[in-house]
């Protein structure tokens, strides 16, 4: 009995350490930087339509203004792929020409090397085989800010989350802090004139809540004081002088953003005259619209261990791989235990699809788990090209991110309908979906829900969770799968809500229904991530912790059947409990300590989220040692108190 105590006693951070309520998970970061266009509905809709949207409206609120601190951020998220099957890309491959480095990016492995393509530009290919879940290489950015939310909660200088005694503030800016001393002269050189900046900025801000310029304006100034500090002929800045720009190609929604920003950085250096641009390598405006352009294309995002955005970074090394829907590498910051904190953070690129000598290797600059016209649409007018990616050419299978069930639920799947074209059917049994309509508009309102949700997501998370409580049904019944947008990504919004609301107070409910809408969230990241990617190894290990949280009601004890299996619990709207739950938690950590060894590097043994994955098998083994012990002690004291049979 004292060891059934034990068990319930367990303390299990729920969710990773680095995680906070008012933090977008990295997929929707994405989500976030996807515009969607609603305007050519059918009036034959609308009837119906409106009885959707009354739903929605039920929990929304006016969207608020656009912060225009935002302008011109544009964070990649790099994962990778390999061109299997992909005619253009092969013929890139063949096509391609070696380039001469002149001394540039030594951080790059002698695995690799980079070559020009016709239509892709400058790319990394590989000259050995390389193996999954293998670190291709590691480098720190030249230059890496946080995202203005993130300033008080990481150090500045390593990104690493602050430690338990809390970071230490810069006194005289008072608005960039540090892990310690250590950090902070590491990073003076790169402080010293933005401390200034941000003071001037400050002062001269028209409301405290603008006291702050944004990270892209952030990450410009150091990127300028770096060419200033090391020189116009420095590798730092021919390297960064490099990176690709779409100077010539901008469209003028882009060249609008970019002058903006351009204005915004020009004040945030303090400077009053075309003369003061010179000490910069910039001898016009038109120089300082060419770095942004550069900035814009090259920029990633930067993550936490276990994936959550907390700013922006650029590395002109990692900045030459190419994009592909289907990578075959991913970049992550897996912070790795015993790194020295001067190397953080350390980008890595880790090989999550097999590489052969002679193959170019592609990150993705997008969300893969949406459908091909949003991701291209982001592609267009971020990266300004078209891809033709093994992915975007595939036509002869259902996408499961455009997937529905088959209306006779025959087992199989049907394409969802489309404006254009809204005859389909089961790819089985050859059904048709009779009820086209009804999931044109459910999809539609899901996915206007999903952005008024997610601009609710921080202001007031529970009529977003509200908004998200109402939809999933209503797309769910519509038939699609849970891999289709934008179920999944509705999914994962409700998981975050959910999350942060059991941060604040748990409750059976809350829990039971977080660890559902997480297992519905894995299921459908499951058909359309590969194996060990990062994105997928961290919703096994999320879903894992869940399952390990005590449970607050004490209903695991009287439920010692160990019949009640956890297959379908979104289905089945039950959750296994006791034993059960804690062999299911245990199962479930050991599958994320595997795909996290892949997506994070086996040599950084998943970086710090599979630190903590490790740390949480342990604990549960011995928890799960103990019941068993608790279990035969019981048994044994009850026959030897004759109340059961010997
Ligand atoms: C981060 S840079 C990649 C390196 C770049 N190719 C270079 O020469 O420096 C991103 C730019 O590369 C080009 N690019 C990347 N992937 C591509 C692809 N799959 N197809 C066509 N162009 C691509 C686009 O011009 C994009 O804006």
């Amino acid at each position: 009995m004292l060891e059934a105590k034990a068990l319930k006693c367990r303390i299990f951070r729920l969710v990773f350490h680095d995680r906070d309520q008012y933090v977008c998970s990295y997929t929707l970061l994405h989500l976030t930087n996807i515009r969607m266009s609603f305007s050519n509905l059918q009036s034959a809709r609308k009837a119906k339509e409106s009885k959707l949207k009354s739903c929605v409206g039920a929990a929304a609120s006016p969207s608020s203004k656009q912060d225009d601190r935002e302008v011109g951020t544009n964070p990649q998220a790099m994962e990778i792929a390999r061109p299997q099957g992909n005619p253009a890309v092969n013929a890139e491959v063949e096509n391609s020409k070696p380039v001469s480095l002149s001394g540039l990016h030594k951080d790059l492995p002698s695995t690799l090397e980079v070559r020009q393509g016709k239509d892709t530009g400058r790319g990394l290919y590989a000259r050995d085989r390389l193996v999954v879940g293998s670190i291709l290489f590691a480098t720190r950015p030249h230059v890496s800010v946080l995202s203005t939310p993130q300033l008080e909660s990481y150090c500045s200088y390593c990104c690493s989350a602050a430690p338990s005694q809390g970071l230490k503030r810069c006194t005289r800016c008072r608005k960039i802090w540090y892990c310690n001393a250590t950090c902070q002269n590491a990073d003076w050189a790169e402080h010293k004139h933005e401390c200034s900046a941000l003071q001037r900025w400050q002062a001269n801000a028209p409301s405290p809540d603008l006291s702050i310029p944004s990270d892209a304006i952030r990450c410009l100034g150091r990127i300028l004081w770096g060419i200033q500090r090391t020189g116009l002929d420095s590798i730092w800045t021919r390297e960064f002088s490099g990176m690709q720009s779409h100077r010539s190609s901008l469209p003028p929604s882009a060249f609008e953003s970019h002058t903006h920003l351009a204005h915004s950085v020009v004040r945030y250096l303090g400077i009053s005259s075309p003369a003061e641009l010179a000490p910069f390598g910039l001898a016009s405006a038109g120089d300082l619209v060419d770095l942004i352009s550069r900035f814009t294309t090259n920029t990633f995002t930067l993550t936490s261990p276990s994936l959550t955005p907390v700013g922006i970074c650029i590395s002109p090394t990692m900045a030459l791989v190419n994009h592909s829907c289907e990578p075959n590498v991913v970049m992550v910051f897996p912070h790795t235990p015993n790194a020295l904190s001067s190397q953080e953070p350390l980008m890595h690129l880790i090989v999550i699809r097999e590489i052969s000598p002679g193959d170019q290797v592609f990150v993705s600059y997008v969300d893969t788990s949406v459908p091909r016209d949003l991701r291209q649409k982001e592609l267009k007018e971020t990266y300004n090209f078209v891809c033709h990616c093994s992915l975007c050419i595939r036509q002869t299978e259902v996408d499961p991110r455009t997937a529905m069930s088959c209306p006779k639920s025959c087992g199989g799947i049907c394409p969802l309908p489309t404006e254009e074209n809204d005859v389909t059917q089961c790819v089985k049994c050859k059904a048709v979906v009779t009820s086209a309509g009804a999931v044109l508009d459910a999809v539609r309102v899901g996915n206007e829900g999903l952005q008024k949700a997610i601009s609710l997501q921080v202001k007031d998370p529970a009529k977003a969770k509200q908004l998200t409580s109402n939809l999933i049904p209503i797309i769910t019944s519509a038939g699609l799968t849970p891999s289709a947008h934008p179920l999944l990504a509705m999914t994962r919004l409700h998981l975050e809500l959910l999350l942060s609301a059991i941060a604040t107070s748990i409750s059976q409910d809350v829990l039971d229904e977080a660890i559902r809408t997480s297992a519905k969230y894995n299921e459908g990241l499951s058909n359309v991530l590969p194996y060990g990617h990062p994105v997928r190894a961290i919703a096994v290990a999320e879903l894992g912790k869940l399952l390990a949280v005590d449970e607050p009601s004490p209903r695991h004890i009287s439920s010692l059947d160990e019949s009640t299996q956890f297959t379908q619990p979104a289905q089945s709207q039950s959750t296994p409990s006791g034993p059960t739950r804690l062999k299911l938690a245990l199962e479930t950590l050991i599958r994320a300590r595997e795909e996290l060894n892949i997506a994070f590097g086996k040599g950084t043994g998943g970086g710090l989220a599979g630190k903590e994955v490790r740390e949480g098998i342990v604990r549960l083994e011995s928890e799960i040692g103990q019941w068993t012990r608790g279990i035969r002690n019981a048994i044994e004291d009850a026959r030897a108190a004759g109340k059961i049979a010997k």
